[in-house]
């Protein structure tokens, strides 16, 4: 069972207004509420997502040496491998049941970011592991890229108010392998409970169960999309941007019953970030007298660089 709202992205791009508001208002009111959605009709294909899936359980297979040459010092785990246990939730000491790859923005030549992203790592063993990679991440951008037109029509903004900040943004995405549990995890999750940093999330692979979003009543509630659709939801940047009118919803993923420890789960989140110098600063459209500003003002690098310090990433 869904217990998240299901959205069609097909509304939005439609030619039809009232079925396009009828997607924003939607959308908008979820985000109010619970934070996140269920999104059919994103822009990746069954053939993209049928190979991402084979490249990364390829290069989770790999032996243990041949990863931790591609896990590079002094990046803050933005870019390759990142080990497993090493990421904790803020707050929480132990560290997650996960290790995991990332890759980054390969920006427009003429966007003048060549020189502030590094790099991706390049995998040797796998030939098409990186142009794969890279193909769902175009497309995960470009999904997103229309779910913040939407929330922009829903706050009042410019239906293009996002496309500048986010395109050739700093966005990563994520490939996570949560391995067989082999004992007693004492503490540990797969996922500690967390809010996203960045804008927005899109995640492949929530489908296999496990991810669980917190309801503000306190209740925990699973998120069990259908195979064919993305999760999405709020991070703390948009949050905080839109001074808490659209909601970065906690969630995590809790290990399974025992009898399924030997089962591993893959999920793929993108992480979609804005340029570094975007600023956060609440939008005036969201600063009422009911609900007054409640964040300080700061830039996206500046929030990301503080996050990165509070789970574990980079030292300070
Ligand atoms: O693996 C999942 O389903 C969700 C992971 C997640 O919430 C995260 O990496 O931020
Ligand atoms: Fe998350």
């Amino acid at each position: 069972m869904n217990n998240i709202p299901s959205v069609d992205l097909a509304d939005f791009l439609s030619n039809d207004p009232s079925r396009k508001q009828k997607f924003v208002n939607e959308i908008g009111k979820a985000y109010e509420e619970i934070g996140f959605v269920a999104l059919k009709n994103h822009f990746l294909s069954d053939q993209l997502v049928e190979d991402l899936y084979k490249e990364i359980k390829n290069f989770f297979a790999l032996p243990t040496a041949t990863k931790e040459k591609y896990e590079i010092e002094g990046l803050g785990g933005q870019r390759g491998y990142t080990s497993f246990g090493k990421e904790h939730a803020k707050g929480k000491k132990e560290g997650d049941l996960k290790e995991f790859w990332h890759f980054g923005q390969e920006p427009d030549a003429d966007a003048n970011l060549i020189e502030e992203y590094p790099d991706n790592v390049i995998v040797e063993e796998l030939k098409d592991f990186n142009t794969t990679g890279m193909e769902a991440y175009k497309m995960l951008e470009k999904t997103g890229i229309y779910v913040l037109r939407a929330l922009a029509i829903y706050i009042g903004l410019d239906e293009h108010y996002f496309d500048h900040w986010a395109s050739n943004g700093n966005s990563i995405l994520r490939p996570i392998h949560y391995p067989p549990i082999k004992e007693e995890p004492k503490g540990a999750v797969r996922a500690g409970a967390h809010g996203d940093i960045n804008l927005i999330t899109l995640l492949m692979g929530a489908s296999t169960g496990g991810l669980q979003v917190q309801h503000r009543d306190g209740q925990w509630i699973d998120a069990l999309p259908e195979e064919d659709e993305l999760v999405i939801n709020v991070g703390d940047m948009l949050e905080r941007h839109t001074n808490n009118k659209l909601r970065s919803t906690i969630h995590r993923v809790v290990n399974p019953p025992k009898d399924q420890w030997g089962k591993p789960r893959y999920s793929i989140p993108f992480f979609m970030h804005p340029r570094s110098d975007m600023k956060l600063n609440c939008l005036e459209k969201c600063i009422t007298e009911d609900n007054p500003k409640h964040y300080e003002d700061i830039t996206a690098g500046e929030f990301l660089h503080q996050r990165l310090v509070e789970i574990g990433l980079i030292k300070k």
